[in-house]
C-alpha cells in the first residue's frame, strides 16, 4: 500500500492520522506513508519527530469577516492544490485519506481531481468547513458520531470510529508517575485543555492550586505548550505542592492515560475517542469557540449515558473547578461507574475500520 494522508492544524486532526499510519505499519509492515500538512501547523512538528515522511505546504483559513485575507487565503489554497497535485504525482499513492484541517482540502482536492481514490475522516458531531467543501468530490467518508449522518452525502458514509481510539486501548503501558516525581499508588486528575491548552482551564487551575496542595489526590496540570511561561508568570509568589505538577505538554498521551484515574479537559473528539477506549471518567469543559458549538454536542454524547460531567466555560471557576474534581476524586465507586459508561462508548478497532475502508479503495484503482 502506498498511503498519503493530509491532516492538520490542531493535534485533534493530526493524532488520527499517525494512528491510522501506525495501523497500516502493524498490518503492513512494507507500505509507504506519505504525511502532507502545513508549514505552520502544529503537525510540522509533531510529525518528523515521529521519523514519518513528511512534505509541507504553506495554506492559511477563511476569516469569518469580509478581508482581504480572504483573497491570500484563496490563492494560498490553489498554490496548495498545484503543489499537492505535483507531490501526488511523484508520490504515486493508492489512496489519499484527509482528516481535517485547512491542508487536507488542498491534498484531497487535488487527489479526487487526479483520480486517485479518496477517504475522509470526520471526528466531530458537526463537520468542519473543510470536510463540507470535499464531501462532494471524494469516494468515501469515515465517521463517528451518527450526528454527522445528516450532514453529509449518505452514500458515501461508513462508521469507523476515531483512529487514535484503538491507538490508545491497545498500548501496553509502562508509563510510571515517577517520571513525574509522583507516585504510582495516588489516584491522578489530569487537567489539560485540548492540544494547544485553554486559557479558562488554566486560570481555574491556577485558582484552584492552593487547595489542590492540600488533598490526598495528585494533580496534573497541562498549560499547552504556548501558554506555560504565563502560567508560571502567574503562580510566581504561589507555592506548588509536591502533589501538583504543572507541564507545558505531554507527548506520549497513550502511554499516560491508562494511569490517569480521572480527566478534567475540553471536548475535542480526539480526546473523546481516547477517554472512551480507555475508559476514564471525565470532567468536560467544551470550549465554546468552535464551529456551531460542536464540543457541547461531543460532550453531551458522553454525559448523557453517565461517562462525564460537564461544566460549561460560564461556570468554571477555581472553585466550581474544585467542587467537581473532589466529588469525583474521593468517590471511588462513582469512578468506577463512569469509567465502565465511558468505556462502553469506546471504539477500540477503530483503526482497523478505517483501513479496511482505505483497502477497499485501494481495490478500485
Ligand atoms: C479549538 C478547536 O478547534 N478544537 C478542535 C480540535 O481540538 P484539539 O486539537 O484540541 O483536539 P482534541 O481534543 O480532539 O485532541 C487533542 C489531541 O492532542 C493530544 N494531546 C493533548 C494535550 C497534550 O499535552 N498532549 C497531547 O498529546 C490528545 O491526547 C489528543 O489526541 O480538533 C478536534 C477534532 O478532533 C475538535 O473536536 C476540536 O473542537
Amino acid at each position: 500500500m502506498r498511503l498519503m494522508v493530509s491532516g492538520g492544524g490542531t493535534g485533534g486532526h493530526i493524532y488520527p492520522a499517525l494512528a491510522l499510519i501506525k495501523a497500516l505499519k502493524k498490518r503492513e509492515p512494507d507500505s509507504a506513508v506519505m504525511y502532507v500538512g502545513s508549514e505552520r501547523g502544529l503537525e510540522s512538528s509533531i510529525v518528523p519527530a515521529k521519523g514519518i515522511p513528511f512534505q509541507s505546504t504553506r495554506i492559511q483559513g477563511f476569516k469569518r469577516s469580509l478581508s482581504l485575507e480572504n483573497f491570500k487565503t484563496v490563492y494560498l489554497f490553489l498554490k496548495s492544490v498545484h503543489a499537492a497535485k505535483k507531490m501526488i504525482r511523484q508520490f504515486k499513492p493508492d489512496v489519499v485519506v484527509g482528516t481535517g484541517g485547512y491542508v487536507s482540502g488542498a491534498v484531497v482536492y487535488a487527489a479526487a481531481r487526479l483520480h486517485v481514490p479518496t477517504l475522509i475522516h470526520e471526528q466531530n458531531s458537526v463537520v468542519g468547513i473543510t470536510n463540507r467543501f470535499l464531501s462532494r468530490y471524494v469516494d468515501r467518508i469515515a465517521y463517528v458520531f451518527d450526528a454527522a449522518l445528516d450532514q453529509l452525502p449518505a452514500t458515501k458514509m461508513v462508521k469507523t470510529g476515531n483512529p487514535r481510539a484503538q491507538e490508545a486501548a491497545e498500548i501496553v503501558s509502562h508509563f510510571s508517575w515517577t517520571e513525574y516525581g509522583l507516585k504510582d499508588d495516588v489516584p491522578t486528575l489530569l487537567i489539560f485543555g485540548g492540544s494547544q491548552g485553554a486559557l479558562k482551564i488554566n486560570a481555574a487551575t491556577v485558582a484552584a492550586i492552593p487547595e489542590f496542595n492540600q488533598r490526598k489526590y495528585q494533580v496534573v496540570f497541562v498549560t499547552g505548550q504556548k501558554r506555560y511561561d504565563g502560567v508560571m508568570a502567574e503562580l510566581k509568589d504561589v507555592t506548588v505542592a509536591d502533589n501538583v505538577v504543572i507541564k507545558p505538554y505531554i507527548s506520549n498521551m497513550p502511554e499516560v492515560l491508562p494511569k490517569v484515574a480521572a480527566i478534567v479537559g475540553r471536548a475535542g473528539a480526539t480526546s473523546l475517542a481516547e477517554i472512551t477506549a480507555d475508559g476514564i471518567p471525565s470532567i468536560l469543559i467544551p470550549s465554546p469557540y468552535v464551529t456551531a458549538n460542536h464540543q457541547m454536542k461531543n460532550a453531551q454524547s458522553l454525559a448523557t449515558v453517565g461517562a462525564a460531567e460537564i461544566i460549561t466555560e460560564e461556570n468554571l471557576s477555581g472553585t466550581t473547578l474544585l467542587r467537581k474534581a473532589d466529588q469525583l476524586m474521593k468517590d471511588d465507586a462513582l469512578r468506577q461507574d463512569m469509567a465502565a459508561a465511558s468505556k462502553q462508548l469506546g471504539v477500540p478497532d477503530a483503526a482497523d475500520r478505517v483501513l479496511d475502508v482505505v483497502e477497499s479503495l485501494k481495490q478500485t484503482k
